[in-house]
């Protein structure tokens, strides 16, 4: 059996830690056989571990907690991703769906979409990257009372180009620089922002949502200064044609929405950058979200 999860790009700007996007990066994570113990081979790095501290098998144990189940035999199981790790694309989310759906698999669980969905969303603490990593496409969400309401629609026609900065910065560190509480004002503003950023996406206008999706004021004007190069890959998304740049998740990765015409010169801007370091990737939005084969 084989589990399949797409990574995600969370906030889209404004929709801070309630919009985001699955694109078509993947997380796999194949059952090889029962173990004496359990054991994940990969290739990820020596900080991943690959026995039980390892978040896929630390999540599968609190969901088999939850549902008061014990599963009788222990796995040998292989892990591969494309996600880049602590770089604002889910890498965590996405283990974090295909944890909940090992144990779905693995105990026959019969967990619905909404059960996945709680579940995720408690171990995360936000719906932006859980719910699409899930669901796929475009997903609006909220959580409350540990309960989460979701809208899946469809993402407006566009092409993805992800910048990818070679640093990490973890979600934990990215939300230290965040302010503990803005004004009645402030807050106002901000929502607004937000539901124009929204209808605009539902109603598939694209030219609207990338010029309103950079005027966040809920987290990205306190993260600039970790990634200064959200404010480079925006000058040169505005002066070529892009629709619009934001901070992918936490960061550091910039996410660049565009025309198919003018990606070819993006591309070529962001290569020609000297001061800009990292990975290019050119994305798809992944409509289908967690797979699993038998
Ligand atoms: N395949 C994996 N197996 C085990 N742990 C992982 C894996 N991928 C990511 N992680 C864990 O998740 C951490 C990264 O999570 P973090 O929330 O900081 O970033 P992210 O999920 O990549 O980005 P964002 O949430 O901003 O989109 C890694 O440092 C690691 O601990
Ligand atoms: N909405 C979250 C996404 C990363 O988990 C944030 O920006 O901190």
């Amino acid at each position: 059996m084989k589990i399949i999860v797409p990574a995600t790009s969370a906030n889209l700007g404004a929709g801070f830690d309630s919009i985001g996007i699955a694109v078509n990066l993947y997380l796999t994570v194949e059952i090889l056989g029962i173990s004496n113990s359990w054991y994940i081979e990969h290739d990820l790095g020596e900080n991943i571990p690959t026995d039980e501290r390892n978040l896929l098998l630390t999540t599968l144990t609190e969901v088999l907690s939850v549902k008061n189940v014990v599963l009788s035999e222990k796995y040998h199981l292989k892990m591969t991703s494309e996600i880049p790790l602590a770089r604002g694309l889910g890498s965590s989310s996405s283990v974090i769906i295909a944890g909940i759906e090992l144990a779905n698999q693995l105990a026959q669980l019969n967990l619905t979409i909404d059960d996945k969905l709680e579940l995720a969303t408690q171990i995360e603490g936000h719906p932006d990257n859980v719910a699409p990593a899930l669901l796929g496409n475009l997903v609006i969400a909220t959580t409350s009372n540990h309960h989460t309401d979701a809208v899946c629609a469809q993402f407006p026609a566009s092409k993805l180009l992800a910048f990818v900065p070679n640093y990490e910065l973890k979600t934990m560190d990215s939300r230290k620089v965040l302010p503990e509480q803005l004004t009645y004002k402030e807050a106002v503003s901000a929502s607004s922002i937000a539901n124009v950023l929204t209808a605009n996406l539902l109603t598939g206008d694209l030219l609207s949502a990338g010029k309103i999706m950079e005027r966040d004021r809920f987290h990205e004007p306190y993260r600039a200064n970790l990634v200064p190069e959200l404010a480079i890959l925006r000058k040169i998304g505005r002066a070529h044609g892009a629709y619009g740049t934001y901070l992918s998740g936490a960061g550091p990765t910039i996410m660049m929405l565009c025309a198919d015409e003018v990606l070819s010169v993006l591309t070529e801007q962001i290569h020609q950058d000297k001061q800009l370091t990292g990975q290019l990737y050119s994305l798809e939005i992944d409509k289908i979200g967690l797979k699993t084969e038998h």
